[in-house]
């Protein structure tokens, strides 16, 4: 299975951290400046809300006190029609609070009104403010009402009472919400094109100043907003609209009347900076990513390198050059280090021990010469090499009897005897090899006549040698040369052997060499008197 590198892993972990780290920042900023907005927007229609609830609330005192001071004025009577109207006049076009205004005597019959054309004087005034104000003679601001002209109005009275404290009547003023006066610029027109806008309720929870005009004279129930503010409660929050609209709304009440001014804004249009707002910090943090990218992807190459260099050297551990290989890379940190070490530890044992499992599956064990496969591996390369060679077959004359007369274990240390004087007769190039009862010695470069000398010399040395039977052993040798090139090893072999086969049948203890491939073998022995 295809394993991804750890440097990729690493390089993934680090970006996939650093763009977590990314967004975390970029979402909490998202979250604090969208907070922010939000809140700033809640305070400033609660400032915006509070300011012209209290500059209406002016108004209306200043207002009362106009009409105060009409009525004080007036306190001498009302016998004089032309004071009663010159005062009403003044209260009317003095501060263009009024849209219209009258002086009322106690019977409640108008004296005196403006504009003139209302033509109402010795009317009784029928409103409910005028009901209200005769009734409860004292100073009075009424709730919003229906005028007998379908005017929305509010009506401001004083009551006039003579010297002599008695009651004359009052003095007042009607302001028709939808119509144009102080209170109308004031309150009437706050609407703007982000949709937010202000809106006027009176106690009972009707709308009496709206951008919407047919929205003017409903009663709102259920609004949060305006329960509150009907409560007298100034604050902010965030309520839908009956549009359905999310809006960040400000209310604060007006003290003198008990209406609520509201100034809300859509959630939408305060939000809306937010975008261009993210991109700003976006286009700012982009010069500070790129770098970092940069700067994560160097360090981990720096990290990774170690492991990756000592993770491909250690996947070609069989090879000689490797452990070198390992011993070059940089570790330059604690566990890369100890890793390394590691490797390099377990790949010294390991080649320690496959040494010497290889040299023990090629070594006769009794011996210490080679064994078969020994003698193999050997053969095969000096045949890669085209090395010639003499082989030199040696027996021990009559074996089987010495180990019947003196038991296999005797028998084996003759075996190590025969051993011991081959290698001491061998060179160091030269390979020795056991094969039962049977010694082979290899004679790298070394010539038939030469190999013959040599055989010739062991098994004179060797019957002059007591063995470990504790008496003189001979032995017999045969002898061939493999020339290089295509000849046969198998055949030289063969040609040793039936060399060593011709000397036993020739009477032991001599040494027969078979004559290069056609020509007769040559036997050399005691009888020759050698
Ligand atoms: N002690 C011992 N004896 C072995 C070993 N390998 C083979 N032999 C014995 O060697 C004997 C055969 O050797 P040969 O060389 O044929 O000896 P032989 O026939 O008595 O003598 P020749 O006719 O002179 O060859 C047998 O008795 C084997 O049991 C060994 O490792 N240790």
């Amino acid at each position: 299975m295809h394993r991804i590198e750890l440097r990729w892993l690493i390089l993934l972990l680090m970006i996939a951290a650093a763009f977590l780290a990314c967004s975390i920042g970029f979402y909490a900023s998202y979250r604090t400046v969208r907070e922010q907005l939000m809140s700033q927007a809640l305070e400033a229609n609660r400032v915006y809300a509070a300011k012209l609830a209290q500059s209406a609330d002016t108004l209306f005192k200043a207002v009362q006190s106009e009409v105060a001071y009409s009525a004080s004025m007036l306190s001498d009577g009302l016998g004089d029609p032309a004071r009663v109207e010159a005062e009403v006049a003044r209260l009317q076009l003095q501060s263009n609070a009024f849209n219209a205004a009258y002086a009322v005597n106690a019977e409640g019959r108008i004296l005196a009104g403006m504009p003139r054309h209302t033509g109402l004087v010795g009317t009784v005034l029928e409103t409910e403010g005028a009901k209200a104000a005769l009734a409860q003679r004292r100073p009075l601001i009424s709730s919003p009402y229906i005028s007998a002209r379908n005017n929305l109005v509010v009506f401001i009275s004083h009551p006039i009472f003579g010297k002599d404290g008695s009651y004359q009547g009052y003095i007042g003023g009607s302001i028709y919400l939808a119509e144009t006066n102080i209170l109308h610029s004031m309150l009437g027109h706050h609407y703007y094109q982000d949709g937010s806008y202000l809106y006027v309720v009176d106690r009972q929870r009707r709308m009496i100043y709206h951008q919407d005009s047919l929205r003017v004279r409903e009663t709102v129930t259920g609004n949060p907003v305006i329960e509150a503010v009907i409560k007298g409660e100034e604050g902010a929050m965030r309520v839908t609209n009956s549009r359905g609209v999310d809006m960040l709304a400000g209310y604060a009440p007006v003290e003198s009347t008990g209406w609520g001014v509201v100034s809300q804004r859509p959630v939408e249009a305060t939000l809306q900076p937010l975008d261009g707002l993210m991109l700003e910090i976006l286009k700012r943090c982009l010069p500070f990513v790129v770098p970092l990218f940069l700067v994560i992807w160097w360090l981990s190459r720096l990290v990774v390198k170690p492991l990756h260099q000592l993770a491909i050297t250690a996947r070609h551990w069989d090879r000689a050059e490797s452990q070198e290989q390992i011993r070059q890379v940089r570790t330059w940190y604690f566990e890369a280090d100890q890793l390394k070490h590691a490797i390099l530890g377990g790949l010294g044992l390991l080649h320690e021990k496959l040494g010497r499992l290889n040299q023990e599956s090629i070594t006769d064990p009794l011996t210490g010469l080679a064994n078969r496969r020994g003698l193999h591996t050997v053969l095969a390369q000096w045949k890669a090499q085209e090395n010639p060679f003499s082989v030199v077959a040696v027996n021990i004359d009559n074996f089987k009897q010495v180990n019947e007369a003196h038991g296999q274990e005797v028998g084996d240390k003759v075996l190590q005897f025969l051993g011991t004087q081959m290698r001491s007769i061998s060179r160091s190039g030269d390979l020795l090899c056991r094969l039962g009862s049977k010694v082979l010695l290899l004679l790298p470069h070394t010539s038939l006549e030469e190999a013959g000398e040599i055989a010739e010399r062991l098994r004179l040395w060797t019957a002059y040698m007591e063995s470990p039977t504790g008496s003189f052993i001979t032995v017999s040798a045969g002898v061939a040369y493999w020339p290089g090139g295509s000849a046969s090893i198998a055949d030289t072999l063969k040609r040793a052997d039936d060399a060593l086969h011709q000397a036993k049948r020739e009477g032991r203890n001599r040494t027969v060499v078979s004559p290069p491939q056609e020509e007769e073998s040559v036997a050399t022995g005691p009888q020759e008197g050698v």
